[in-house]
């Protein structure tokens, strides 16, 4: 469930704030409350369930289509940069490990935002980033349409994303692909 500003109630006000905007849909933001070091674990991902289906706000938290979950919390806000401040990690094979970690030092009133690909595999609502940075990339698909140079370099990608790199890229056979159960089964 993605929060809206009627009765706002922050989710993680130690952490950040969503700055809600009124000039466009997708335009609102979260801003960080306090000041954070690089490598800092911010906090640990609670409340997710599974997501029907892949959507804008879901995050893809494993190798299959259907490995998606919803954050249910005001971290649905975090925007796409491609040189972003925070890292979704849902590598760990334990859910309860996953966790939203600073990949750069953060101050005070800083923009959140992580590089979506490290995440998603083929999105389902791509869009033309506006994040302005020099390594932009410009329209964000999903890691599926990035090469390793696009993909290396930006903080952190998630473990599965990288299999599948190598699966699509001819460096992995399918025979050599976990096997494991969907992270789903454990949340
Ligand atoms: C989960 S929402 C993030 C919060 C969103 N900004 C909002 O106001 O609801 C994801 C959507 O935000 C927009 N978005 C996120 N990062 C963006 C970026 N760097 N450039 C342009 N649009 C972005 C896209 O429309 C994307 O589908």
């Amino acid at each position: 469930m993605k929060p809206t500003q009627e009765n706002y109630t922050p989710s993680h006000p130690h952490l950040c704030v969503v700055e809600f905007s009124h000039d466009g849909q997708y335009n609102s933001c979260l801003r960080a409350t306090g000041s954070f070091k690089a490598g800092q674990i911010l906090a640990p991902l609670r409340g997710l369930t599974s997501a029907p289906q892949r959507v804008y706000t879901s995050v893809q938290c494993g190798p299959a289509r259907e490995d998606n979950i919803e954050l249910n919390s005001d971290l649905v806000y975090a925007n796409h940069s491609c040189n972003p401040t925070i890292a979704f990690d849902l590598s760990p094979k334990d859910p309860a490990q996953w966790h939203m970690r600073a990949l750069k030092d953060i101050k005070k009133g800083d923009i959140l935002t992580f590089f979506y690909p490290s995440t998603e595999w083929d999105m389902e609502q791509p869009f033309d980033c506006q994040c302005g940075d020099r390594a932009c990339l410009g329209k964000i698909r999903g890691a599926k349409y990035l090469s390793v140079q696009e993909l290396t370099g930006r903080g952190f990608i998630n473990r599965w994303i990288w299999d599948l790199v190598e699966l699509r890229d001819g460096r992995k056979s399918l025979n050599s692909r976990s096997t494991a159960p969907s992270p789903l089964t454990r949340l």
